[in-house]
């Protein structure tokens, strides 16, 4: 596990965190503009002191002010990706990877290179010079150099950010697939839902300079009392799914989860694939009995478990499936025609047109 307690202050800021992080594993570090996040990634790294802290890497200690341990960022090994590639411009494609990989110590375990340029899908740009490459092949280099440098610790901060939406969506597939294929664990700064939902296994949601909340990407899905993610357009629970059966006559996928079934637009994965879905809370309404004659896809029993202010005359309610969660964002007058409270046995109803727009989180998180 990455342990991280730090606490460091610049002119009218002051970060102080402390978050206990699985590995391996994908951890996301979300949060709004400011808030602390690459600072924080800074201290970890060995690119910034900070005035106090202890940082830990499955036993390993990399800082501990209180011991006066510093190891100094080349020791460290940890692989950091920043949002601007950060490539040598004078050199080549090849070269540029070739430096990550003479940064490797000799006993490191790690990928090789042939093994890291087809992964990341970049032996046709070898030669090249980074002028001569898209903003995504940038940064599927940038992975690649730091990979190659066998971290212990990968630190992605951004890597998408300075990307158009196509460009983020050719490279987000390879940083799943480096994800599946190497161990070393990831700290990934974003903000980013859907980076989120396709990449991060745990959350770390953070605010003027403090953690508010650390938990798996599905337990915090459903926490109502977070504004800075239940506020969000996109908010509502991530189901872990897997998809079930195809009918393709009816243009529809099944896809099961702890606690019920959904319909989806039919999908191309087969039979078994795990996926994540987000179910929006705005795209969630409810009934008292149960609805006939709808075209409504997800009809879903559930027990009201809580319901509080999500908005200006919108209520958050806590909807229970089985093993599972789900949020409905609904008016104060529904709340009052319907006499919603807590305990009530309801139907929880989901268009299947929903996920529609809703695709990318629809992928296979491996
Ligand atoms: N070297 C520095 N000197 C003084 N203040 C700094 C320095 N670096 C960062 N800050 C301040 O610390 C705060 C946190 O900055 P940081 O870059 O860590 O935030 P962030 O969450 O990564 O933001 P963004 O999402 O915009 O990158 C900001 O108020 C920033 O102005």
């Amino acid at each position: 596990m990455l342990e991280v307690a730090l606490r460091h202050r610049f002119p009218g800021f002051a970060l102080d965190t402390a978050f206990i992080a699985p590995t391996p594993g994908v951890t996301a570090v979300f949060g709004p503009s400011g808030c602390g996040k690459s600072t924080l990634l800074a201290a970890i790294a060995g690119l910034l002191r900070p005035e106090e802290g202890r940082v830990a890497l499955d036993g390993a200690v990399l800082l501990d002010t209180a011991a006066r341990v510093m190891m100094p960022a080349e020791r460290r090994r940890c692989g950091v990706v920043f949002q601007d590639s950060r490539l040598f411009p004078h050199l080549s494609v090849e070269t540029n990877l070739r430096y990550g990989l003479r940064r490797a110590p000799r006993d490191a375990e790690g990928p090789g290179f042939a093994e890291v340029v087809d992964l990341l899908g970049i032996a046709h740009l070898l030669p090249r010079r980074p002028a001569a490459l898209s903003g995504g092949e940038r940064q599927r280099v940038a992975l690649g150099r730091a990979l190659l440098s066998r971290p212990r610790l990968l630190l992605m901060d951004e890597p998408l950010a300075a990307l158009d939406a196509p460009r983020r969506a050719e490279v987000l597939p390879f940083l799943a697939r480096v994800r599946d294929r190497f161990r070393a664990p990831i700290l990934y700064v974003t903000h980013a839902l859907d980076e989120v939902d396709r990449l991060a296994d745990n959350l770390v949601l953070m605010e003027a300079g403090r953690v508010l909340a650390a938990d798996t990407v599905e337990a915090l899905s459903t926490r109502a009392d977070l504004p800075q993610l239940a506020a969000r357009r996109d908010a509502g629970a991530l189901l872990p799914c897997t998809v079930l059966a195809h009918d393709p006559a009816r243009g529809l996928t099944r896809l099961g989860f702890p606690g019920g079934e959904l319909r989806v637009p039919l999908r191309e994965e087969p039979p078994g694939t795990r996926m994540r879905v987000r179910v929006r809370a705005r795209d969630v309404s409810v009934a008292t009995e149960e609805p006939r004659g709808l075209s409504v896809q997800n009809i879903l029993p559930v027990t009201l478990e809580s319901l509080g202010p999500a908005a200006p005359h919108e209520a958050m309610l806590r909807l229970r499936l089985g093993g599972a969660v789900l949020l409905a964002r609904v008016t104060d007058d529904a709340v009052a025609r319907l006499a919603l409270r807590p305990g009530q046995r309801l139907w929880a109803l989901v268009k299947s047109a929903a996920f529609a727009a809703n695709t990318p989180s629809l992928e296979n998180p491996g």
